[in-house]
């Protein structure tokens, strides 16, 4: 018997204003009083819209502008119009309106689902063009050679031919053009994976690693990687992680920790199985074992990550504790930093890579004695490390789980006086708020560590509610 297929969904046609940008970088408009998402759009925007409606929203595309938003400008890159880029949401907006924006998605977030009122957060801003310092592309087989580049926005299964990314550093893109002259050396599989990470980012001395990813066996890989070398003066060291091994260093400075090396790839390549957009791999990215290794994984946004840190220091140091929870750490520089300052600190993180980097950090300022380094989850490992006065959290996109929640809602009792969350998704961090109404936000700021596309990083500092 045949089985009857699902309906076509039905599209509807709606001429809407949009009001804001949600979180994700969709418009949102309405049409006879449903939500309405639509890629692309701008405030302001008027635009004839197909739609098809939901149980409690519709998701549309834009037919037509009708009357362009004042915020609208003409994308800089290429690749976002032509190929639909998923690395970017933004780049059809001003400067000001996506910083606007982001500034809203954080308080809308924060009020709708964490149930909190603040004031539009401040947010910390960097370069808005050429701030990245890692480039993750897909590389997809094509007859006898690869497509090199990024997904389209609506299309995961498919790759273009990346020519400019002009959110990175035009060094990166400059390896990759390098590259893209040798890729008939590599070895064969689905798809690759190649990334570009800046180790040094002085101007006009950039230096660069470049780490392929996929194949299993790569008959010529050395001699690949040496032309590579010869070929792009910025690239210093060739990593090659085959699937399911280990890292091989094949040409360059590669004299590195290659366990620590291997677990963070490992990470990465599982953070962003089968769709390698941008945005994915500024996540993957994130999970840096030891920024002082020969390879060290350049962060996504120095300059912007940079002030983060100092902001969640200066947040810390405010409470001037004796005793600090460190928890998800990543490789520790906080937590060096807290210790520094005087701090008894325990730093808990559940990657071994990470752990070991702020074991072998903390030894060498001669910390030790200050800092407990746990390898553990942080919801199997707090409650043995409190009491403590302040408790950092850091956790990634998923948000922390319901028990370090509730353990920190009584944590109050316990001496923690301070509470600072570090969260790149507005979402997840306005979940976890809800989880503590005996907390109270005592400041909230935003770091535009992404711009041209939706995301942001937001630091709370949370006091106990009774505090006067
Ligand atoms: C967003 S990163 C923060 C890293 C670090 N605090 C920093 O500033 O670079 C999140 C870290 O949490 C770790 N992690 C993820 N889930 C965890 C869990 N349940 N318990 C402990 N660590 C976890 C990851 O390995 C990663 O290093």
């Amino acid at each position: 018997m045949r089985r009857a297929s699902a309906a076509p969904a039905v599209e509807q046609i709606a001429t809407m204003t949009i009001d804001r940008i949600a979180k994700g970088g969709d418009g949102v408009g309405r049409a006879n009083g449903l939500a309405c998402f639509v890629p692309r759009t701008a405030p302001g925007d008027v635009a004839q819209v197909a739609y098809v409606a939901h149980a409690r929203h519709g998701r549309g595309r834009v037919l037509q502008i009708v009357t362009p938003s004042a915020h609208r400008v003409d994308a800089r890159c290429a690749h976002y119009e032509r190929d639909r880029c998923g690395g970017c949401q933004l780049q059809h907006v001003d400067d000001d309106a996506q910083r606007d924006a982001r500034r809203h998605i954080v308080q809308d977030a924060l009020s709708r689902i964490g149930k909190r009122t603040i004031e539009l957060p401040e947010l910390v801003t960097g370069e808005s063009w050429g701030y990245r310092g890692r480039l993750t592309l897909m590389l997809l087989p094509r007859g006898r050679g690869w497509t090199g580049g990024l997904h389209p926005h609506d299309d995961a299964a498919r790759v273009f031919n990346l020519e400019e990314c002009p959110i990175a550093n035009p060094v990166l893109v400059q390896c990759w053009r390098d590259m893209r002259e040798r890729l008939h050396g590599m070895p064969t599989d689905r798809f690759l994976r190649v990334s570009f990470r800046l180790l040094s980012a002085e101007a006009g001395q950039e230096t660069v690693a470049v780490v392929v990813q996929g194949g299993e066996a790569w008959s010529g890989a050395a001699e690949w990687a040496a032309a590579l070398l010869r070929a792009s003066a910025p690239v210093r060291a060739v990593w090659w992680l085959p699937r399911g091994g280990d890292p091989v260093g094949l040409a360059g400075d590669v004299a590195t920790d290659a366990a620590v090396m291997g677990a963070a790839l490992q990470l990465e390549a599982d953070m962003s199985a089968g769709n390698a957009t941008l945005d994915e791999a500024a996540e993957a990215g994130r999970y840096e074992p030891d920024a002082r290794e020969a390879l060290a994984f350049a962060q996504v946004n120095p300059t912007v990550a940079t002030a983060l840190r100092d902001f969640v220091f200066a947040s810390v140091r405010a409470f001037a504790p004796q005793r600090v929870v460190d928890a998800y750490a990543g490789s520790g520089e906080l937590t060096e930093r807290f210790a520094r300052d005087g701090a008894q600190v325990v730093s808990i993180e559940a990657d071994a890579s990470g752990t070991a980097a702020t074991r072998r950090r903390v030894d060498e300022a001669g910390l030790a004695d200050r800092v407990k380094v746990i390898t553990a989850l942080v919801e199997s490992a707090l409650p043995a490390a409190l009491p403590a006065d302040v408790v950092v959290l850091n956790p990634p996109r998923a948000g922390v789980a319901v028990g370090v929640t509730a353990l920190l809602e009584q944590a109050a009792s316990r001496g923690v006086r301070g509470i600072v969350y570090v969260s790149c998704d507005p979402a997840t961090l306005a979940r976890d708020l809800a989880r503590v109404p005996g907390w109270r936000i005592d400041a909230v700021r935003c770091f535009d560590m992404f711009p041209q596309t939706a995301h942001v990083e937001t630091v709370c500092v949370l006091r106990p509610e009774t505090t006067v």
